[in-house]
């Protein structure tokens, strides 16, 4: 048993041994705990030196004189420094020398050399593709000596953008970056083939003054600080364009293929954004980001300084850490970035005037209608579609299409901008390349003034254009010629689809293949102030919106192509709630100043240059914008020297010209010539025809000429006596001419003069005696041309015994007997109440025929077997209805019958 003493020193000694068990324990833990905690705070130390970057550390005297007691943290210092001395070694050995060569391959010419190599010269670069690389400053290893710099390029044509962060006296640096930059780029490339934009939301024309000599050229346009919206949207139609441009193309690059053909190639378009560090409102920021993405591939790059963007586009960084300094994105942090020092101001500033007066002389140098003529005149085939330069931009031309895909053009644009211009140019054009049988043209000008006239033979020049057919002018109060013309295109339309079923095709090029001897040629209308087709709220204006629509519905494959020009289209309101016609028309062409004819947004047309156009093949969405100087194509010595050229080569018939400023000549009218009856007017028809009712020996062939406007009633009365007295060879007719009013009697005289100068027997009557008119007389044809009927009432009314009979009551047996008899009466009553005195109750029918002149349309329907005549008068037009063969009443111009009444 072990004694009370010896248990407490055994437990004395066990607890002894524990503590000392647990003390080494605990000691262990305590170490393992140090330990971690200065591997902490090495592991931090490391951290943050590398986050500041070991150059900046080093000049961090608090930092370095921590190390001097804590010699973990100088344990670290060590390792690091001398890690980073032997990478540099390692780096300087072989990579410096590697990114100094790939810069020197990549940035080629002003891309990358020093500006006394290159600033002040024109590039030469037609700019198929662009240097990989362009130099923006120079870098260096932080602790690296300033020999070991090296030059620092970005990535960007057709790459990517460039963003510049700037801090508070950064700005020159940034400046100065952006600046060489543009007139490195500037300097590459022929004048042209990069544009600039700026956009700055502090100012609105702050920053990059040297650069300003290129705005004159159109190089650089500077944008309104509060419409960042405009310009985006254009950079994204430029985008649009240029990809459906390279669809277009199929695969492999738009620039090279464009190039390789001579073409014309798209220019980059460089935007620089200087923003405040803030992100733009929510709908401009996603547009910006889109533009971001999708740009690099349509040639559209960004140089954004302080403007925040999303990560996800090819972008490079700069960011500066003070005035001079910066890290880049290409370098990474340890890298100090430097601007390069900017070239001399007056240097940079002669170097951007001389690439604009490059741009300005090329686009200058006198580009003339004659530069849109081919070398030989009418070689083209319109089998598939009409094509013409209209214009140039640059020097080089602009073409407008018309074919399947851009069937009828509307053209805009205010008074004085150019229209009737741009008519004639591409009028020009299309008749310098399409021979007659190849294009047919008919052209309406609904303005004042005579502008097609021209087109047709003229006293002073008796050439025509070959290719038209029709020459409508001065019809601003003839609408209906207008109508006629719509008519006529539909008929034509009409004939080809009816062509085209036959032959089982549905296209005009099909069709030509399909009857390759037929005539198809494609037919190109001109309406000129159109809208004035639409100017009343009457049957004209539903007929005229309903044929235009289809013909503009139709005329797309049948080769029947409408140009409708106008000053406003807005005002056009017979085609509210009617969009077929603008939507057929799907191209478009807007002179300066033009409203509402391109797309909601596209407001390209505002600042256009005078004598410019846009021309667009895209219903007028911005991305179809193409501009365009027209070539001064009205003055002397250009479209009327085409004109004479083309008919001296290619034979066709003379062109008709309607004149509604001009009262036709009874002496030229087809009709005259070869009478079927009494010819009474000339009809507002494409066509040139005459009213002439047939005189047969029927009931109701009598003829009223209606209304006080004696020198058109006369007028109609010269003109139906002379044709009958042509129709009907000497003796074989005879004629009464019966006139009670003494104001007429030399004309009517000189009528009856006329008439027996030709052969005719005439009986002439001024006074009383015609109230003794015989009834009828069935041995040959007789005309009785009786004026102011209503003036000879008193006589006719007295009645006489026996039998108390009047002359009315004799005279309304001729009406009603005569014609069977073959005797007809042409009489003219200053108004329909006189008309119906004289026909009494139930005599309407004996007059089958009318004319009235200044007689208003609701007056007439009771006359006019049911129709509504919807008639307003107006001078020197009639309209004319008889009831035998007509649907509707025809308006009618009094032909001038002076000349067929000169007796010598
Ligand atoms: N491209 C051009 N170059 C030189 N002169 C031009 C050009 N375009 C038009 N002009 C001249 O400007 C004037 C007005 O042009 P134009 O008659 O074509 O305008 P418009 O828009 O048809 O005007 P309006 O509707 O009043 O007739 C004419 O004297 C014409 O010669």
């Amino acid at each position: 048993m072990l004694g009370k003493g010896e248990r407490r020193n055994r437990a004395e000694q066990a607890l002894a041994e524990l503590r000392s068990v647990l003390g080494l324990a605990l000691g262990a833990a305590q170490n393992r705990r140090t330990r971690a905690e200065t591997r902490k705070r090495q592991l931090e130390f490391e951290r943050a030196v590398y986050g500041m970057g070991l150059a900046t550390a080093a000049r961090d005297s608090a930092l370095m004189a921590s190390l001097a007691d804590d010699p973990a943290r100088r344990a670290v210092w060590q390792r690091v420094t001398a890690e980073r001395d032997r990478n540099y070694a390692e780096w300087h050995e072989s990579g410096l020398g590697a990114v100094r060569d790939v810069v020197a391959a990549e940035a080629v010419g002003p891309a990358g050399l020093p500006w006394e190599d290159w600033l002040g010269k024109v590039g030469r670069d037609p700019g198929a593709s662009a240097p990989r690389l362009w130099r923006i400053g120079s870098a260096r290893v932080e602790h690296a000596p300033p020999e070991h710099g090296f030059p620092l390029a970005v990535p960007l044509l057709d790459v990517g953008h460039l963003r510049l962060n700037s801090v508070a006296d950064s700005r020159a640096a940034v400046d100065s970056i952006v600046e060489s930059l543009l007139v490195r780029m500037l300097s590459t490339f022929v004048p042209g083939a990069i544009r600039v934009h700026l956009w700055d939301i502090g100012h609105l024309t702050g920053p990059l003054p040297r650069l300003h000599p290129l705005t004159a050229a159109g190089l650089m346009v500077v944008h309104d600080p509060t419409r960042l919206d405009d310009l985006l949207a254009g950079l994204a139609g430029h985008i649009r364009k240029v990809h459906a441009a390279t669809l277009r193309h199929g695969a492999g690059s738009l620039r090279e293929t464009c190039a390789a053909a001579g073409k014309r190639v798209e220019p980059w378009q460089v935007a620089v954004l200087f923003g405040n560090g803030e992100r733009p409102a929510d709908e401009l920021y996603r547009e910006l980001n889109r533009v971001a993405r999708t740009g690099p591939d349509a040639g559209v790059h960004l140089i954004l300084v302080d403007v925040p963007v999303a990560g996800n586009s090819p972008m490079e960084t700069v960011t500066f850490v003070d005035g001079e300094h910066a890290t880049s994105s290409m370098t990474g942090p340890g890298v100090v970035v430097r601007a390069d020092a900017p070239a001399p101001a007056a240097s940079v500033s002669r170097a951007a005037s001389a690439i604009g007066e490059v741009v300005l002389s090329r686009r200058g140098r006198p580009r003339t209608f004659a530069d849109l003529l081919p070398d030989t005149l009418c070689q083209e085939s319109a089998r598939d579609e009409l094509r013409t330069p209209v214009g140039f931009h640059d020097g080089a031309p602009v073409e407008v299409v018309i074919g399947d895909a851009t069937p009828h053009a509307l053209v805009a644009g205010p008074s004085g901008s150019g229209k009737t211009n741009f008519l004639y140019a591409m009028l020009g054009g299309l008749a310098a390349r399409y021979p007659p049988s190849e294009l047919e043209m008919y052209l309406l000008d609904f303005k004042e003034g005579v502008s097609f006239a021209g087109l047709t033979p003229g006293r002073k020049d008796p050439s025509w254009l070959p290719q038209a057919r029709l020459v409508g002018v001065n019809v601003n109060t003839d609408r209906e010629f207008g109508l006629a013309l719509l008519r006529f295109l539909a008929e034509e339309l009409a004939r080809r689809a009816e062509a085209a079923k036959r032959q089982e095709v549905t296209k005009l090029a099909e069709l030509r293949e399909a009857d390759p001897d037929g005539h198809w040629p494609r037919i190109v209308a001109v309406i000129d102030e159109f809208q004035a087709l639409f100017g009343g709220r009457d049957q004209i204006t539903q007929q005229a919106a309903s044929l235009l629509e289809d013909v503009a519905r139709r005329g797309r494959s049948q080769g029947i192509h409408l140009v409708l020009a106008s000053q406003d289209i807005a005002g056009i309101e017979a085609f509210w709630g009617k969009p077929a016609v603008y939507d057929q028309c799907t191209l478009r062409i807007a002179m300066p100043k033009a409203k509402r004819v391109l797309a909601e947004h596209n407001n390209a047309s505002v600042t256009l240059p005078r004598w410019h156009a846009v021309l667009n093949h895209e219903s007028g969405v911005a991305h179809g914008n193409e501009i365009a100087h027209i070539p001064d194509a009205s003055s002397r010595g250009t479209f009327d020297a085409l004109q004479r050229r083309l008919w001296e080569e290619q034979s066709s018939p003379v062109p008709r010209l309607f004149d509604g400023a001009h009262q036709p000549e009874l002496l030229t009218a087809a009709a005259y010539a070869n009478p079927t009856g009494p010819v009474l007017g000339q009809v507002i028809d494409v066509a040139d025809q005459s009213a002439c009712p047939r005189l047969d020996p029927v009931p109701g062939r009598n003829l009223a000429v209606l209304g006080t406007a004696t020198a058109d009633a006369l007028s109609i009365m010269e003109s139906a006596a002379l044709s009958l007295a042509r129709l009907h060879a000497p003796g074989t007719c005879d004629f009464s001419l019966w006139c009670p009013v003494a104001s007429l009697h030399e004309r009517v005289g000189r009528l009856a003069e006329v008439l027996t100068g030709l052969g005719h027997v005439v009986d002439l009557r001024t006074g009383e005696d015609i109230a003794t008119l015989t009834e009828e007389s069935a041995e040959r044809p007789r005309f009785v041309f009786f004026y102011a009927v209503d003036a000879a009432h008193p006589w006719l009314e007295v009645k006489e015994p026996p039998l108390m009979r009047s002359g009315l009551d004799r005279l309304r047996s001729l009406l009603k007997n005569g014609p069977t008899a073959h005797v007809h009466t042409i009489g003219w009553w200053r108004g329909v109440g006189r008309l119906k005195d004289t026909l009494g109750f139930g005599g309407t029918d004996d007059v089958g025929a009318w004319v009235a002149l200044d007689v208003q349309g609701q007056e007439l329907n009771s006359i006019a077997a049911g129709q509504l005549v919807d008639w307003s008068p107006r001078p020197h037009r009639a309209v004319f209805f008889d009831r035998t063969t007509h649907a509707r009443p025809q308006v009618v111009i009094p032909f001038d019958t002076s000349t067929a009444m000169d007796p010598s």
